[in-house]
C-alpha cells in the first residue's frame, strides 16, 4: 500500500475553531478554507512548474487531516500540471485507508479555463480513484469542447467538466467569478472547500472583492527561504478612499502552533 499518514484528534485540537461548520446564513456558499505551505519569502515553489516540498512530515499529515474535514479541495491548473497531485486524503482510517467506501475523501476541483491539463489513467489522481482511495476531479473550464478522451475518462470514474463562469466585467481575461463557482459547488453538495493553491489562485481569492468569501486561513510556514524566482503569494495592493496604499489583507483571531520545524498560522480574514 502507498503511504498512510496519521494525525490524531489531540494533535488537531488547535485547528478546531478554524474548521468548517455548517453555515447558518442563507448564502448557499460553502465554508472556504485557504490553506497552503509557504517559505519565509512567501514562495510556494522554487519556480513555476517545479514541485517543491515545503511541509515537514507533521504539517503534511495536518494538511491531509484538513482534506478529511472538507468536502472538496481546489487547485489551479498550474498546480495540476506541475505536481501531478493525488488530491486524496491518505490519513489512517479514512475511506480507502482502513475503511470501506470513500468516506472522508474530498472531491478534487481543478480550475482550468482552457482545458489545457492533459491526463490519463496513470495520472496520480486517477490511480487513487481507480484503487478506491480518492475521487475523480471536477474540472471547471470555459472550453466548451474539451478532448473527448478526457471527458470519457472523467465519466468512467465519476468526475466531469463543469462550465466556468467568468467575471462579466472582465470576460477578455477569463477571470473566474468566485461567487458563482462557490454557488455551483454548494449545488453539487459540497458545503466546505479547501483552496490549496497555487499562487495565482490564492492571489485571486485574496483580491479585495473576493476575500470576504474566505472563512478561515491555515498556513504552514517552513523555516527556509527559497530565493528569487519563486512562485509567490502576494495579493494586489489596496488603497483607501484617499488613495493611500494599505495592507492587502489582514488576519484576525490569530493562532500560531508549531508542528515539527514548521509553524502553522491560523486566522480569519479581517473585514
Ligand atoms: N506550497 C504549496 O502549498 C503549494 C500549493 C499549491 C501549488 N504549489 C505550487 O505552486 C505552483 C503552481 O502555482 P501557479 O500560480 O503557477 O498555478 P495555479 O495552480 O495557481 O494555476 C494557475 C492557473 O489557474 C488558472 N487561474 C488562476 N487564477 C485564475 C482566475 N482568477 N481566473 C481564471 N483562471 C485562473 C489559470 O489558468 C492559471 O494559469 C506549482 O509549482 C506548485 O507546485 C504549492
Ligand atoms: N501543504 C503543502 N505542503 C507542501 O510542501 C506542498 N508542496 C503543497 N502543495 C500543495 C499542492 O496542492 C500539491 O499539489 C499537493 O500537495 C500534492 O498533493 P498530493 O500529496 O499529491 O495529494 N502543500
Amino acid at each position: 500500500m502507498s503511504e498512510v499518514l496519521s494525525f490524531s484528534e489531540s494533535e488537531a485540537r488547535f485547528l478546531e475553531t478554524y474548521l468548517p461548520i455548517e453555515k447558518k446564513d442563507a448564502s448557499k456558499l460553502p465554508f472556504v478554507t485557504l490553506t497552503f505551505a509557504t517559505s519565509l519569502d512567501s514562495s510556494l515553489a522554487l519556480a513555476p512548474g517545479v514541485r517543491t516540498q515545503l511541509s515537514g512530515a507533521q504539517s503534511k499529515a495536518m494538511t491531509h487531516y484538513l482534506r478529511s474535514r472538507h468536502d472538496a479541495i481546489l487547485i489551479g491548473v498550474g498546480t495540476a500540471i506541475a505536481d501531478d497531485p493525488g488530491l486524496n486524503c491518505r490519513i489512517d482510517g479514512v475511506g480507502g485507508y482502513g475503511s470501506d467506501g470513500l468516506d472522508g475523501q474530498p472531491r478534487p476541483i481543478i480550475i482550468d479555463p482552457s482545458a489545457r491539463w492533459t491526463f490519463n489513467e496513470q495520472s496520480r489522481i486517477f490511480t487513487f480513484a481507480k484503487e478506491g482511495r480518492g475521487r475523480a476531479p471536477y474540472i471547471f473550464t470555459t472550453n466548451s469542447s474539451p478532448p473527448a478522451e478526457s471527458v470519457e475518462l472523467l465519466q468512467k470514474y465519476g468526475g466531469k467538466y463543469i462550465p466556468l463562469k467568468v467575471d462579466p466585467t472582465d470576460v477578455e481575461h477569463r477571470r473566474l467569478d468566485w461567487k458563482a463557482l462557490l454557488e455551483r459547488l454548494w449545488q453539487e453538495g459540497h458545503h466546505s472547500v479547501m483552496v490549496e493553491g497555487g499562487a495565482s489562485i490564492i492571489n485571486s481569492l485574496l483580491e479585495p472583492q473576493n476575500q470576504a468569501l474566505i472563512d478561515s486561513v491555515i498556513i504552514t510556514i517552513a523555516p527556509r527561504w527559497l530565493g528569487q524566482g519563486g512562485v509567490v503569494v502576494s495579493p494586489k495592493r489596496r488603497t483607501d478612499q484617499s488613495g493611500a496604499v494599505i495592507p492587502a489583507s489582514l488576519l484576525q483571531q490569530v493562532r500560531w502552533h508549531q508542528l515539527g520545524e514548521d509553524v502553522v498560522l491560523c486566522g480569519t480574514i479581517s473585514p
